[in-house]
């Protein structure tokens, strides 16, 4: 097996829709661009109307693209001139419900998609991924018998089940409650890499994309901004619309310093790249809520003037004496009020600036 083989390529991909009043087109994606690797589980992670759903149903082949290309396996799929139907793509899809079988139990939905082959075969074959999704007791429950997460399994065993060369999923876990979403994300990437299986995922939940993805593409307006790994994504966003996007920060002014740093309100920062030409002008300085830590004896005092708990810690708002607001993570037992000043440092450790 070769890991590094590119499994789904999409280049300049361009679709458009009929516009409601019927009179023109409207575009939905526009300009984008993506690889997967054998084996990788991609995301693109977006906010609702930017065309996740519509690259999805074009790779499946539901979508006739305007411009552009899809290849699955180095072999043309989608373009203008070529349209693979969607049984000759190899490609299966887990829906946002699941769309299971109500009628059909368990054993019966896998099954469904496997009638390539003999009879005999296919309750052996359907058992077994069953297993491999740990559900084999529920092989003769109904659909409605099943939590949320065993039919989010069911379905996953039922897409899988087939082998094909690539696995797309449309919000997985937007029916499911936070906590198991959470759990189910982990379990979900286990059972994809355990089987080997190449999948894309569409989500506008940024914690289940790196939760799940080894590469994550933050879309708007029907583009792939930046195509990454969740950790290139979190410190070097490529531009402002995805520092805002991913993670929870803010934008201070700083003024770059000799020696490659920045001084903001807070203090001075080293900064990754050679900034020697802008010595004495004004950038954008991303802080984030986990570059500002809470220490009782800093002498640098800002305001508590919002606090939202999530268990383990509180997501600060604190102004600072010049009225600027920032986020701060704060260890849950830090409990202050709103109105009380508390003591910060900065522990940044890669800046991300803007000049324009
Ligand atoms: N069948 C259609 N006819 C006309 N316009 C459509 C159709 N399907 C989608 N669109 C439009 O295309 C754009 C992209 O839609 P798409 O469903 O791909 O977005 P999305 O990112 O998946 O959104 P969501 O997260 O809400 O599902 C939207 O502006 C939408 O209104």
């Amino acid at each position: 097996m070769n890991s590094t083989r590119t499994l789904l390529s999409i280049k300049e991909l361009e679709i458009d829709y009929p516009s409601r009043d019927g009179r023109g087109r409207v575009t939905a994606v526009k300009g984008l661009n993506l690889e997967l690797a054998q084996g990788e589980i991609g995301c693109l992670l977006g906010s609702s109307g930017c065309g996740k759903s519509t690259v999805l149903r074009a790779i499946c082949g539901f979508e006739p693209v305007k411009a552009g290309e899809i290849l699955l396996r180095d072999k043309l799929a989608s373009s203008t001139t070529v349209h693979l139907q969607t049984n000759q793509r190899k490609v299966g899809m887990v829906f946002q419900d699941f769309a299971l079988f109500p009628h059909l139990n368990v054993l019966e939905n896998i099954a469904f998609g496997l009638q390539h082959l003999p009879s005999n075969q296919r309750s052996s074959v359907a058992m077994e991924w069953l297993k491999r999704v740990s559900l084999s007791d529920k092989s003769d429950a109904y659909p409605h018998e099943l939590s949320g997460g065993q039919q989010q399994r069911v379905a996953l065993a039922r897409a899988m089940a087939p082998e094909p060369d690539l696995i797309l999923l449309d919000e997985p876990f937007s029916s499911l409650d936070i906590e198991l979403r959470e759990r189910l994300a982990g379990e979900m990437r286990e059972i994809l890499k355990a089987n080997n299986i190449t999948a894309l995922l569409v989500t506008h939940d940024q914690f289940e994309a790196f939760a799940i993805a080894d590469k994550v593409g933050v879309m708007t307006d029907g583009k792939v901004l930046q195509w990454d790994v969740p950790y290139e994504l979190y410190h070097k966003p490529a531009n402002r619309y995805i520092a805002d996007f991913i993670g929870r920060g803010v934008f201070v002014k700083g003024i770059v310093l000799p020696g490659n740093k920045v001084k903001i309100e807070l203090g001075e920062l080293e900064l990754d790249h050679d900034h020697s030409k802008d010595i004495g002008k004004e950038i954008d300085v991303l802080l984030r809520a986990d570059d500002i830590q809470h220490d009782d004896h800093s002498a640098m005092q800002a305001e508590v003037v919002r606090k939202t708990f999530r268990g383990a810690d509180f997501l600060y708002t604190l102004k600072l004496a010049s009225g600027v607001e920032i986020f701060a993570f704060v260890p849950s037992h830090h409990d202050h009020a709103i109105g009380e000043k508390i003591g910060i440092h900065l522990v940044a450790d890669h800046v991300v600036t803007f000049r324009d």
